[in-house]
Parts: structure tokens; sequence; C-alpha cells
């Protein structure tokens, strides 16, 4: 195959293009948020701000008649190969030093929607410059946002924080190599080294590591690695039994920002009663990655854990691969971290041209603004041909769910923002959704993730004359992108010659960028998350209701002879009838587990139920 380096580069090419044949979207663009080259000057003059752009779309989209967009879906985006490959080069973008490229050919924006974004990106850009000076760009919190001071701490407002951020580094990277080479050891292992990881941690504080393990450790690493990262006792056990005898050799790495999450206090408590049982020292196997003075912090350093790294104020959960919530566990497993930094480093610099073809992560914030009208009305498939970049999606999700998904603007506007994140992997989805994505409902665009390098150099085999296996993988790949670019499906493709700590640790920075300017473009705040809190509280208040229905059920359970309650009863003695449903539900839970007994009727049947405690507690009545 002739290689891409050959025939492509970055062409700051400005001149005109043939105009494309308008898909739905441009359509509608035209139409409607971008009629006319005067009233988008009249928008930048007046500064309004670009949420208003998206209210304008989407109250203008649901004015638009459905019948006309069908009859209008078929043949619309560029056919005409020529044109095509003239669109593929002139807008291909390359990064040589990262072997990585990006083709956006097969979104179909127009040359006038480019230069009407032009403002917003100017404006973009310039935020994304303070947030690297060290703006308060997440306002909610107070705080500033750093994750790219990580890999290259020079950028670091202050002196203070750049030597934080060496310091870290350096011992985290001597405390891994220390494990690896067996200078600190675990206490009572046969093996008389650390030989697995068992990483407890949610969310940000665990889809990194989880997706840089499946992409880069290597067959046989120094430690493998285990994740728990949800509070299923089931997938608890799992992985304790998983460790086997191994525990006493397992280095057990507790992850939380906060220091607080109850998933993750939850894996804690449980992998401590794991070592209790299997008669070992949980502390000498103990390391926390956690702010200073966090409820985590103070109990690994009055518990006198093996080790304490820092997670800084200024690094969110899904921005924090490169601090050492990411980089502890992927030294561990002998990746090389500073090879993922370099690379990270180098597509920040790409991300900070200020020219919109120049800068990859704006070139997929523009893609993303385009192919789902700034308001999210297309979700974003992403489809790694790469068995080894199968998280990469379920990374993405949290990157840019969690921080495009907001209810509010910038302003106080209720906006309802969102880019719906999904995949898997390339060819697999061929035979489970690609059915859908090429002839269903279109709603969604593609970003496939291409790799050049099949497998290490002289390890390819021909299992067909002319043929390898990579190569029916890289054709499945080109014929799918065909396919639905045929059906007027828009597709981003993102190239990298091999999965390596520096492609790794580019991707992430590519993303992470991508998400910041396009939550600029849109007038959102990217870095906090005001609606996973709903959702905790009431969790909160669904336990602190169990532990009235307990109460209740324990007075009752406790008289001779046993009262088995009715849930209207015990909905009246809790003093909470109108959470009946909830206590129904908390009832047969319990009953599942058998811990709450029905003396009377089914969980089928609710009004039917009496229950019971199997064993009452004394104490507690009188406690
Ligand atoms: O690292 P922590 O504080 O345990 O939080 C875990 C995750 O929970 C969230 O706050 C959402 O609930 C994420 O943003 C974060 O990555």
């Amino acid at each position: 195959m002739a290689s891409i380096s050959g025939i492509c580069s970055s062409s700051p090419s400005l001149k005109p293009r043939t105009h494309l044949l308008k898909p739905v979207n441009s359509l509608r663009r035209d139409s409607v948020a971008f009629p006319a080259r005067s009233r988008l000057a009249d928008r930048s003059l007046c500064l309004t701000p670009p949420q208003s752009v998206a209210r304008e779309v989407s109250t203008e989209l649901s004015k638009i008649d459905d019948g006309v967009l069908k009859g209008t879906k078929k043949g619309l985006l560029e056919k005409d190969p020529r044109e095509l490959w003239r669109r593929y080069v002139d807008w291909l973008y390359q990064h040589k030093d990262l072997g990585l490229y990006l083709d956006v050919s097969r979104v179909g924006f127009t040359d006038e929607f480019v230069t009407e974004m032009e403002p917003r990106f100017v404006a973009a850009f310039r935020a994304m410059e303070e947030l690297e000076k060290g703006a308060i760009a997440n306002p909610d919190e107070s705080r500033m946002v750093g994750h790219y001071w990580l890999r290259n701490p020079k950028l670091a407002p202050n002196s203070f924080l750049r030597l934080q951020i060496e310091k870290t580094l350096d011992s985290l990277c001597d405390f891994a190599d220390d494990v690896v080479s067996g200078k600190i050891k675990p206490p009572s292992s046969p093996e008389g080294r650390f030989t697995q990881v068992l990483s407890v941690g949610i969310g940000g504080s665990a889809l990194g590591p989880q997706f840089v393990a499946e992409a880069l450790a290597p067959d046989n690493p120094p430690l493998k690695i285990r994740f728990i990262d949800n509070t299923d006792p089931a997938g608890i056990d799992h992985q304790i039994a998983q460790l086997g005898p191994e525990l006493a050799s397992t280095l057990v790495i507790v992850i939380s920002k906060s220091g607080g999450t109850p998933e993750t206090r939850n894996g804690l408590l449980e992998v401590q009663k794991a070592f209790r049982e299997a008669g070992l020292e949980f502390a000498k196997q103990g390391v926390a990655i956690t702010q200073e003075n966090s409820l985590l912090d103070k109990t690994a350093r009055i518990e006198r854990w093996l080790a304490r790294f820092p997670m800084f104020d200024w690094v969110g959960g899904r921005t924090s691969e490169m601090s050492a919530v990411g980089l502890l566990p992927a030294a561990l497993q002998g990746i090389d971290i500073r090879e993922m930094l370099a690379g990270a480093s180098l597509m920040d610099e790409a991300n900070r041209n200020t020219v919109v073809r120049n800068n990859p992560a704006a070139l997929l914030a523009l893609c993303w603004y385009w192919a789902s009208d700034g308001i999210g009305s297309k979700d974003m498939v992403v489809l790694p041909y790469k068995d080894s970049l199968l998280l990469f999606s379920r990374y993405l999700q949290q990157l840019v769910m969690e921080s495009i998904g907001k209810e509010f603007d910038l302003d106080g506007n209720r906006v309802n923002q969102g880019l719906t994140v999904y995949g898997n992997k390339g060819s697999t989805d061929q035979h489970a959704y690609i059915q859908q994505l090429r002839e269903g409902v279109h709603n969604f665009f593609v970003t496939f993730i291409e790799v050049l390098r099949d497998r290490p150099p002289g390890h390819d085999w021909e299992l067909e004359p002319g043929v390898t296996c990579g190569d029916y993988l890289f054709g499945m790949l080109q014929g799918t992108r065909s396919a639905l670019y045929s059906n007027d499906r828009e597709s981003i493709t993102v190239t990298v010659q091999e999965v390596t700590p520096r492609t790794v640790g580019a991707l992430i920075a590519l993303y992470e960028r991508a998400v910041g300017i396009y939550a600029a473009l849109v007038n959102i705040n990217a870095y906090h998350q005001p609606g996973v809190e709903a959702g905790k509280k009431a969790a909160g208040e669904v336990l602190a209701l169990q532990k009235r229905v307990l109460a209740v059920l324990n007075e009752a359970s406790c008289k001779e002879p046993v009262e088995p309650l009715s849930l209207d009863e015990v909905a009246d003695r809790c003093h909470a009838p109108e959470d009946i449903e909830m206590i129904y539900k908390i009832v047969a839970h319990m009953a599942a587990n058998d811990r709450a007994l029905l003396a009377e009727g089914s969980c089928g049947s609710p009004r039917s139920i009496k229950v019971f405690l199997g064993e009452c507690n004394v104490d507690e009545l009188f406690a």
C-alpha cells in the first residue's frame, strides 16, 4: 500500500472549493441558522453567544416540514469521486511527528459554514488560551482547569504548581520502578514482589486507566491490572476471587478525586474485608490517589498506607488520565508514561494553532457542530478498527457527555446541550448495528479510528494470495465508510500509524481539546457536572428510607408474636406514605437477599405482601 504520508499534506490552501451538493442539515443551516452572510455579520457584530444560535436552530428546525427533509435526503453529499478526492486532499490534516491524520472530507460542511463559524472559533481559541494561563474556566466551582499543564508543566501559571506536577511525576515514577523491580515488596507474598494491581475507582477515576490498559499493556506486564469500578457486590467478589492467593501480592490503588465517592468507598471496604479474611495487612499494600485532606487521604494517612499521591483540585476526573490517576497504573504495567505525556504535549501544541483547518481539535469541533447542528441533534458513533482501542468509545462517552451534556449555558439560559457518544469496535459492529447505521434512522455521524500498522513488523502473513488478515480489517473500514457515505451518512476518520503510548496520549489530548473548544462554541461550562448530584442525592435518600423501614420492621418483628406488616403499615409507621412505591422496592430487594421475609403474598402482588424480619435486633430497639 502506498504510504499515506507520500500523498498527503495539511494543505493550507484557501482557494475556493467546488461547491458541494448540500446534505439535509446544510439545507437546514442555509435556510435557518446561517441564512445569509449579512445576517451572520449582524450576529458577530452583536456578539450574540453561540447558544442562542443553537436555540434558534432548534426552534427553526421544528418549523421545517419533516416530509420536505425526507424528500431531500438522498444524493445530497458530494458523490463525484474526483471532487471528493479534491476535498479529501484539501482538508486532510496531518501531524507528521505523531503520524496522525484527520480526514473530515466525509462531513459535508460548506465553505460558507466555515467562514460563518470563524468568529466563534476566534472566541473559542481565546477562551482556551485564557484557560491555559490559569483563568477560572470552571466558574461554578471556582476552579482553574489545568490538565494541559500535566504534560507541559512549564505552562502552569506559577512555579508552585509546576513543581507540584514535576515532583508528583518523579515520585510516582520512582514508586512504580521500585514496585516493578521488587524493591518495594508485599509483606507476606511467596512471590516476593507485587504481581497484580487492583484499581478501585469509578468514572474518571477508572475509565482512563481502563482504556489505557486495554490499549497499551504488554501481553506479559510486570503487574497485571484489574478494576473494581462499581458497587456491585457480585462484580467485586468476582475480581477478588480471580485474584485468589495472589491477593497477597496485589497492590490496591484506590482512586478518588473527592475521596468520598460511595461506590469507591464500598469497593475499598469490601477489599479490606477480603484482606482481613486472608490474614493480610491492607495498609502495607494500599495506595491512595486523591486530593489532599480528602476523607480518603486522611484514612490513608491515619492507617499508614504504603503510598499516597495527590490529585489536584484543578484536574477534573474525566481529564485526569495524565495525572497520577492514569500514570501510576500505566507505569506499573510497564507502559512508557513519558511517551504518553510527550504525545499529549505534541497534540496540545498542534491544538493551539488558531487556523481552524490546521488545528485538529478545532476541526473535530467544527464537524461536531456541523453534524449535530450545535445542539447535539446527531449522535457520535466511535468505531475504532483495532481491538486494543475497544474502550476508547467508553472513555469518550464520559469525556464528551459529562462535559457537554448541560442544562444551562454560561449565561444561565436553559439550553439542554449534549452530544451522545457510543460505539464499540469495527469490524465487529458490522455484524451488530451497522445495518441500522446504513439504512435505519439517520441520527448519527461516525468517527472511524484507523490504525495503519496491522501487526508488529515481521509477524504478518498472507492468509490467501496477496491478502492478510489486516487487509480484511482495512477493507471493512473503507467499505463501511463508503457504504455509509453513499447513503448520506457523514463520517470523520482519525488515522494513526500504530497504537503506541505516544499516539494514545495524542488521542486523549485531541479529544480533551475538541471538547473544550466545542464547549466554548456552544457557550457551556465543560468542567462541572451538576446533574450527577441529583442521582447521588436521591440514592442517599433511598438508603435513609431503607434504614427507617428496617427500624420499623425490626420493632414489629421483635414483638411476641411477630407482627408482619403490610406495605401501607410500613409506610405509615415510617411517616412516608408518599414513598410507598420505594418502600415496596426496598422490601423486594431485601426479600431477594434473604434480609426480609414475606409472611404473606408475593412481590408480584404488592398489595398482598405482609413482611417481617427473620431476626429481631433488640439492641437496635433500645439504641
Ligand atoms: O474521583 P471521584 O471523586 O471519586 O469521582 C468519580 C467520578 O464521579 C463524578 O464526579 C461523577 O459522579 C465524575 O465526574 C468523576 O470522574
